[in-house]
């Protein structure tokens, strides 16, 4: 059925509306009538409804009759809906305009890639960064390069060292050079240091940064070159120094440098503050006369704590770096994490010739070497060939460690002249420079590591059962604490008395003892008369104790350098080597994610101990927890 459709009521027009309107029929009428066309009626209003202000006439329209169609207004309404769906921002289109518009085959639009984000810096990358150059040209030494040492003759085998030299190694059983003494010793001692070169002032030495595993060798390394040097000097002035962070390796290297230099007339010091401060002066300098030039030193070889030398060179007259031609900082990374009284800061300044003094004739010595080059400058008369001629501090600096810093703040405090990095790495496939980088530390290849994660109420008890079950012996266990390792070794007194045994000898080793109390106990550890040394980290590092075959940590580290110094008290020098670690239930997270971030998890084997293990030594454990507790009640 066909609708006519009526014409719809004329709309209300405004009064602007009106306005308009008669304006444009003003302008209609003013214009010329050639240009004018006819026009149509509904055109025209239709025109005006829509409120265009076109001076373009429209074509004339058929006078026909307007059939319209039922309008879809749903319809409409729906496409409007997914337009707004889609495209939120927009302004609401003609949609039928539109879809007339869009051809129907066109083709699919291509497709981009999506945005990637690029990948995260990796961890190596990062560590990479910003690297020094010297350690990136580090000579990367294989840790199981040996070299024989030739007793007699001539020739050293490119050990680098004098005939003297290798027949007293010899002597002392060294009959083959470590890989770190392989690199480091040709390296020290370089030719023309036997034909009595002890300074160099035009040509100063390079300064060396050694990381090698614990129980590598490392001390060897320096305490050769440095007697092998200084034995050609004539007077005795303070030329080596070497700083260490415990009094006990100041007594250890002490021995190392007798027993190497025996027979070479080197006098050598210690300052520890174990003896009275004018004791150890007297040791130090003799004479009287205070800023004799040069100082008046009684040794050439001093190995000390930085607390003690730092009073030394504030307090002692006569006391004087000046003469330095090696300085070793052993333990380095500790060495440098201390800042007592700033001691690094205030030796190296005592190496260096002080702008303010000129020495009197008086103060001169005669001899050659009594006056070091650098501080040539100071004296009243030239000394050929130029007093003009630049002198260096012919101090070498020499920084040795299991777990050497890369910390470019606390290298760049050393103030390191062109330095020269040697790294030892257990595998070759390890890539040293990286893992030094990253903090990842070579471990002694015949070292084995467990863990034992145990409730930590119970302890003392897993504690005792691998003590039984694995028959430790001549063993170092570490806790967290001085008290910590009293209680553990009472209660294991305790514990023995109640399984009626004697046969295991455990005892403490802390700060709470005195130094001779100390060094009776060490001594007797080292004569096996004692079986089971339990300590605090006191002797974490550096101590070498041959027969030590187990570590045992019972309280667990809380940082991966701690972990490297403790176990490497075992398995030193190609030994073998056995570490324990007893780690409580709720820090077995951390202790996994420490050794993970260290790539060293896979090395650990994990142990489990339950109550059939456990079952037959519970109850001595129970009555000696109950002595303990009686014991401290008393006390
Ligand atoms: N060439 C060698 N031949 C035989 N034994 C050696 C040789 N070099 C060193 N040793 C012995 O190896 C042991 C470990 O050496 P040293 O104490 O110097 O290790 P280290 O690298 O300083 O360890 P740490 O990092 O734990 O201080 C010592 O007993 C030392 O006498």
């Amino acid at each position: 059925m066909v609708v006519v459709a009526q014409p719809a009521p004329p709309k209300q027009k405004t009064k602007a509306k009106q306005r308009y309107l008669k304006r444009k029929k003003e302008r209609k009428k003013n214009k010329p009538k050639s240009a004018a066309r006819p026009t149509h009626k509904d055109a025209e209003q239709s025109e005006s409804d829509s409120g265009e202000d076109d001076d373009e006439e429209e074509p004339p329209l058929p006078n026909v009759q307007v059939v319209e169609k039922p309008p879809k207004k749903r319809q409409k309404i729906e496409v409007q809906q997914e337009m707004e769906d889609v495209e939120m921002d927009e302004e609401p289109v003609n949609t039928q305009q539109q879809t007339n518009v869009i051809p129907q085959d066109l083709p699919p639009l291509p497709s981009f890639p999506l945005p990637e984000h690029p990948d995260a810096p990796s961890k190596s990358d990062l560590a990479l960064q910003g690297l020094d150059q010297a350690l990136i040209d580090a000579e990367l030494v294989n840790a199981s390069r040996l070299l024989p040492i030739p007793p007699n003759g001539e020739e050293d085998g490119g050990t680098g060292i004098g005939e003297k030299m290798r027949r007293r190694l010899v002597d002392l059983g060294i009959v083959e050079l470590f890989a770190v003494q392989t690199s480091l010793l040709p390296f020290l001692l370089s030719k023309g240091l036997r034909d009595h070169d002890l300074y160099r002032p035009y040509n100063p030495p390079r300064d060396v940064c050694v990381s090698a595993p614990t129980g590598s060798g490392k001390t060897l390394a320096y305490v050769v070159p440095i007697v092998e040097v200084l034995s050609v000097r004539i007077v005795t002035r303070l030329r080596a120094l070497v700083v260490l962070p415990t009094r006990d390796l100041v007594t250890q290297v002490r021995e190392t440098f007798e027993a190497v230099g025996k027979g070479r007339g080197l006098k050598i010091g210690t300052a520890t503050g174990q003896h009275s401060f004018s004791h150890e002066q007297a040791q130090l300098v003799g004479g009287n006369l205070a800023s004799l030039a040069g100082g008046l030193s009684r040794v050439d070889i001093l190995i000390c704590t930085p607390g003690r030398l730092i009073d030394h060179l504030n307090e002692t007259p006569n006391f004087s770096l000046q003469h330095l031609r090696f300085l070793v900082i052993d333990e380095a990374d500790r060495l440098l994490a201390q800042s007592f009284q700033d001691w690094l800061a205030q030796v190296l300044a005592a190496t260096r010739p002080p702008s303010d003094l000129v020495l009197k004739h008086k103060e001169i010595p005669r001899r050659h070497d009594a006056v070091a080059p650098a501080f040539r400058s100071l004296l009243p008369y030239p000394v050929l060939p130029s007093i003009m001629d630049r002198r260096e501090s012919s101090c070498q600096k020499l920084l040795f460690s299991a777990t050497l810093t890369r910390d470019p703040g606390k290298l760049a405090a050393l103030d390191l002249r062109d330095p020269k990095y040697f790294i030892v790495q257990e595998s070759k496939d390890t890539d040293g420079i990286l893992d030094v980088a990253m903090d990842k530390f070579s471990m002694p290849a015949t070292l084995t590591e467990r863990m034992l994660v145990c409730e930590s109420s119970l302890k003392p008890l897993f504690f005792f059962y691998i003590i039984l079950e694995h028959g430790i012996t001549n063993a170092l266990v570490f806790t967290k604490s001085a008290e910590s390792t009293a209680r553990l070794v009472r209660l294991f007194e305790f514990f023995e008395s109640a399984r009626k045994s004697s046969t295991t000898t455990m005892k403490a080793y802390s700060s709470d003892l005195t130094a001779n109390e100390r060094k009776t106990i060490l001594d007797k550890f080292k004569a096996q008369e004692i079986k089971i040394l339990v300590c605090s980290d006191l002797i974490s590092r550096g101590i070498d104790i041959s027969h030590v075959s187990h570590v045992v940590s019972y309280d667990a580290p809380i940082d991966m350098r701690k972990y490297v110094h403790r176990v490497g008290r075992t398995a030193r020098a190609g030994r073998s080597g056995d570490a324990w670690t007893l780690v409580e239930e709720q820090e077995a997270r951390y202790f996994k994610t420490m050794m993970k971030e260290a790539d060293h998890f896979a090395k650990l084997k994990r142990l489990r101990a339950g109550e059939k293990e456990l079952g037959p030594i519970r109850g001595f454990y129970e009555s000696a927890l109950g002595q303990l507790k009686e014991s401290y009640g008393k006390t």
